[in-house]
């Protein structure tokens, strides 16, 4: 449902737009977050591109990000790689289009599995996840962090949504489906910024390969719901498939789209926040000296710590939210407005019409983040935020469409990290600088660490 761009003549764009092609020097599809962060610095809170004949409208800046957030006036829009994503993930929450009856069918079905009470049911598996890695990580050496931080969250949202474990710590290589899904976004988030005549010339055999990773993780979750039909509901509580399954109000289909976006959704983002988060551990010893003085006096002895324990992780918990600030694994999330308005008092926009919001550039305003490259979790000390304008900082999305495994994806985080920063020296590579890779989502790419029990 492709909508018009809105009115860009008030909009500044990059100083080099050449004409026909626009504003594509610097830009490279295996990185359009980045350069767009780049070339969106120095040109204010919003700032439009153009690539051939489509214009994109970027928002950089945190107020009219906390203005955008007004679900009154504005609403979810599918645009550009999410878009991509219909074809791995159909109406799934994730990429249903609002006005799609599945899209609220499911969310009442699905909201129950993400309270807090099913959290506290989730907690005994993700811990045995987490003794997963802690058994592989125990025998030292160097690690590949982002690799093994995939390993844990895929194999906590297959066991806990689903009750499919793949294995993920006793393979030498990524599970296949890893493989595939990897192969899909890359190739979702390159088709979103390609020439369409390059795509003809040189698209032939990637779209094969993106159509036969696209039937892959179909096989595998027609396995899953296969297994489930056989096996009947999981014993102790419904988890994610039981639910739907029994809920009667959503086809065979939309079961499938909506499994295959919580593996995908569920753990790619997730991965990348973790990461992120020792990336800058690694580099921040006086953060994790403080960090593990709140776990040691919190879990004390514990051999695995209660659900509560990990609750009560306050400061761990801010290393993940200033990790998710710097890099918000999930980078940007498209609005919409709902009827004719005008932005920031000055941007006129036509109902349909939308815009970016470019989160690393958000969460870097420096009208709102001072000193907004140093890393900090204090950033998030309850008087911190309390002294902060309001919807400002937004990692999970906003309003109705926002993510609804937040809570899932922080308790998961907080216990892994509290477990590694517990158990671990974390010895980074010093030669190391950092790298992000991008496939729709973020992570650091090469990062790898020496661990050794403490
Ligand atoms: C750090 C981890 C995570 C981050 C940063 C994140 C981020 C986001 C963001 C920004 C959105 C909104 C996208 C938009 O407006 O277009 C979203 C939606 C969603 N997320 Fe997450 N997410 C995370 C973890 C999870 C987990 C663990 C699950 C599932 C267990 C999950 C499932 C979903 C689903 C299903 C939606 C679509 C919700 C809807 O539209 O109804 N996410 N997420």
């Amino acid at each position: 449902m492709a909508a018009p761009v809105m009115d860009t003549s008030a909009i500044p764009h990059p100083r080099w737009r050449v004409p026909l092609i626009g504003d594509v020097i610097g830009t490279s599809r295996r990185t359009p977050v980045q350069d767009t962060m780049r070339q969106g610095r120095d040109l204010g809170p919003i700032f439009s591109r153009r690539f051939l004949d489509r214009e994109i409208v970027f928002i950089g800046g945190a107020h009219l990000t906390a203005e955008l957030s007004d679900e009154k006036r504005f609403a979810k829009h599918l645009a550009l790689g999410v878009e991509e994503l219909r074809v791995i993930g159909g109406d799934g929450l994730f990429t249903a289009y609002n006005e799609e009856p599945n899209w609220r069918a499911a969310h009442d079905v699905l909201m129950p599995a993400f309270t807090q009470s099913a959290m506290r049911a989730y907690h005994p598996a993700m811990v045995d996840v987490v003794g997963e890695l802690v058994g592989k990580w125990d025998r030292g050496g160097v690690v590949d962090v982002s690799a093994d931080m995939t390993n844990l969250t895929l194999e906590t949202i297959g066991r806990v949504g689903f009750g499919y474990p793949f294995d993920s710590f006793r393979r030498e290589q990524a599970h296949p489906f890893v493989r595939a899904m990897m192969g899909s976004l890359r190739h979702a988030q390159r088709k979103s910024f390609q020439f369409p005549l390059a795509a003809k010339l040189f698209g032939r055999a990637a779209e094969e390969r993106y159509r036969a990773d696209v039937a892959y993780l179909a096989e595998v979750v027609d396995e899953v719901i296969r297994a489930r039909v056989a096996s009947g509901p999981s014993a102790d509580r419904p988890d994610l498939l039981d639910l739907m399954l029994a809920s009667g109000a959503l086809d065979e289909v939309n079961v499938r789209n909506q499994v295959i976006t919580f593996l995908i959704a569920g753990h790619e983002t997730t991965s990348g926040a973790l990461s992120f988060a020792l990336y800058y551990l690694s580099r921040n010893p006086a953060v994790v000296e403080k960090a593990r003085a709140e776990i040691d006096a919190v879990w004390g002895e514990a051999e695995a710590p209660a659900f509560e324990q990990v609750t009560k992780l306050r400061y761990v918990r801010r290393i993940l939210d200033e990790a998710l600030r710097l890099w918000p694994t999930a980078p940007g999330y498209a609005r919409e407005a709902r009827t004719d308005t005008v932005l920031g008092a000055r941007y006129p926009m036509r109902a349909g019409q939308w815009a970016l919001v470019l989160l690393p550039l958000v969460h870097r305003d420096p009208t709102v983040w001072p000193e907004p490259e140093r890393f900090d979790p204090d950033r998030f000390a309850p008087e911190a935020v309390r002294a902060r304008a309001g919807h400002v900082y937004k990692p999970f999305g906003t309003g109705e469409r926002a993510c609804i495994g937040r809570q899932f994806a922080l308790h998961e985080a907080t216990l892994a990290l509290g477990s590694v920063l517990r158990r671990y020296e974390l010895t980074p590579d010093p030669e190391y600088r950092l790298r992000v890779v991008e496939m729709l989502t973020l992570k650091p790419e090469g990062f790898r660490l020496t661990v050794r029990r403490r």
